[in-house]
């Protein structure tokens, strides 16, 4: 496990920004696994920068996103298709037939994960995760448990999350209860991962994961196990270390 300090949030999403622009360099048909929520934000206005000055070229890249809300179509302002498309997608040159994230609105969720975890493997599996992490250390929706789901897989949604996403929605009603998330399985067998955190509200979370017993009632604690993995992390995420 390395861990990497940073000031900020802007420090950390460079230096995010600076190893997934390098993994595409590196291999210019990387699958790339792909988080959203508030904290890759400034990490896509890099890359989307990075892009600008013609250093990366996205044509051959897959991309795999972690995530997506159940009932919400791609459509959608708040479904995670659309985060995608505004924040990174539609500035870059990937062909988004090679962007692929659940559909919120199948009708048949197990077939829906099925075929998600299938279409990771054909693809050769994610060369690098990118992670942002739940203040319950939940990692994609995989919130705490009785165990570590392993496939993708329909989630309900716990109380703190859906109060902790209620800030993009105009009410907590609003917030779907359900989404379709990738397992730990998808995620462990990333060859490279990042997880980035920032802000005084990761803290525990961080502390919990990085210090503390492989338990999935802590979901990102699983990445101990990982050979390859980095935590990229701000000052007050990483307060309480
Ligand atoms: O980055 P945020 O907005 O704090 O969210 C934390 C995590 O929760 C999610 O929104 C749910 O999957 C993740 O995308 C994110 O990593």
């Amino acid at each position: 496990m390395k861990i990497i300090k940073v000031k900020d949030y802007e420090s950390m999403s460079k230096k995010a920004a600076f190893i997934l622009a390098s993994q595409v360099n590196i291999k210019d048909d990387s699958v790339l696994g792909l988080a959203t929520g508030s904290t890759p934000l400034g990490m896509y206005k890099e890359i989307i920068q990075i892009y600008k000055e013609r250093l990366i070229d996205f044509s051959n890249i897959t991309t795999f996103n972690l995530d997506e809300y159940y009932g919400l179509s791609g459509k959608d302002h708040q479904s995670y298709r659309y985060y995608m498309n505004q924040n990174l997608f539609d500035h870059i040159n990937i062909d988004k037939q090679n962007t692929f994230i659940p559909n919120g609105k199948t009708d048949n969720p197990e077939l829906e994960s099925n075929n998600y975890d299938k279409l990771v493997e054909e693809k050769g599996n994610i060369d690098l995760q990118v992670l942002g992490i739940g203040s319950n250390a939940h990692i994609g929706f995989n919130e705490p448990d009785e165990k570590f789901a392993s496939g993708t897989h329909l989630v309900d949604l716990n109380e703190e999350t859906i109060k902790a996403n209620s800030r993009f929605f105009n009410s907590l009603d609003e917030v779907p209860k359900k989404a379709i998330s990738m397992g730990m399985r998808n995620i462990m067998r990333a060859k490279k991962i990042i997880l980035l955190a920032s802000g005084i509200d990761k803290a525990e979370a961080i502390k919990n994961t990085i210090k503390g017993d492989i338990i999935p009632e802590v979901p990102a604690s699983i990445l101990q196990l990982h050979p390859d993995v980095t935590f990229i992390i701000d000052e007050e995420a990483a307060s309480k270390l």
